[in-house]
């Protein structure tokens, strides 16, 4: 039978493609028996700087891991830049300008802090570093520069404080020219002008360089007056989203998230 002409169209907030640089349609994983993400949908805007948050084992790391191809999706879509890119493998997501930092940090420690932001721009094939061209150590000098670790390139990173190391963590992500960033957990056991100049940081990123920002943390006090806008999960699904302000006095995340201390 064929659809009734008179019938009004059928609205639908469903995402697609083209609804940001960044866009989720019912994402799902699961581990076994284990829902970690539950058909959750929401889009990332061109340069905004998004927070992405929720309470322990709500699901963000696990959203990062399945965007940047680390996890296949159980169902659902991603799409970037407008191109579904749902099970692409994690270089192939750099390569279409989207890099991560993770919780904890993973560089090369007999390399020098240099050494570790140069890797990433050297071509797989010439992986050894005895052959670091004149370019190459400039460019990576340039990002020592950005990240502020330009009075540290001979160091190895344990040397380096821990605000230190992710400075470097950062530099090692922006090396490969990113778009955007998803950075999980950049504050956590910064001090709180630790995290100003963090924030400062970032800010700049995207003010100067028009990188998109996707930042997981628990700080609020720090995260709030970086972000323009918030995404809440709660067991794997979407909880809310709005302004800073919005989320603050959104009464179920008082409740459910933040224990009415935001
Ligand atoms: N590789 C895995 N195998 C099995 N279960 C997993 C795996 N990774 C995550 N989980 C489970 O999925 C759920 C979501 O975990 P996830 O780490 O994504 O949460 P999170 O919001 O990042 O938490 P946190 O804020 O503590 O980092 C948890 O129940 C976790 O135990």
């Amino acid at each position: 039978m064929s659809a009734d002409p008179e019938a009004p169209p059928e609205w639908s907030d469903e995402l697609g493609p083209n609804d940001g640089i960044l866009v989720m349609s019912d994402l799902t994983k699961n581990f076994g028996g284990i829902t970690a993400v539950d058909e959750l949908s929401f889009a990332v805007q061109e340069e905004e700087i998004l927070g992405f948050i929720g309470p322990n084992g709500a699901g963000k790391s696990t959203t990062f891991n399945c965007i940047s191809g680390i996890y296949p999706p159980s169902s659902g879509n991603i799409w970037y830049k407008g191109e579904n890119v749902t099970d692409l493998p994690p270089y192939k997501m750099v390569k279409r300008g989207m890099a991560r930092t993770f919780q904890s940090f993973r560089p090369l420690e007999d390399r020098t802090v240099l050494q570790n932001i140069a890797l990433p721009l050297v071509p797989d094939k010439l992986f050894s570093l005895a052959g670091l061209r004149g370019d190459t150590i400039r460019k990576a000098e340039g990002v020592c520069e950005l990240v502020g670790l330009d009075d540290r390139m001979d160091m190895t990173p344990d040397e380096l404080p821990h605000a230190g190391m992710l400075r470097l963590e950062l530099g090692r992500a922006l090396a490969t020219n990113p778009d955007l960033l998803l950075l999980d957990e950049p504050f956590a056991g910064l001090s709180d002008p630790e995290v100003d100049a963090i924030s400062d940081l970032l800010k700049q990123l995207r003010n100067d360089a028009g990188v998109t920002l996707v930042v997981v943390d628990h700080n609020m006090r720090g995260l709030f007056p970086l972000i323009d806008r918030a995404v809440v999960i709660r067991f794997g699904e979407l909880l809310a989203e709005g302004t800073p302000e919005e989320i603050r006095s959104d009464p179920m995340v008082k409740e459910a998230y933040l224990g009415g201390g935001a």
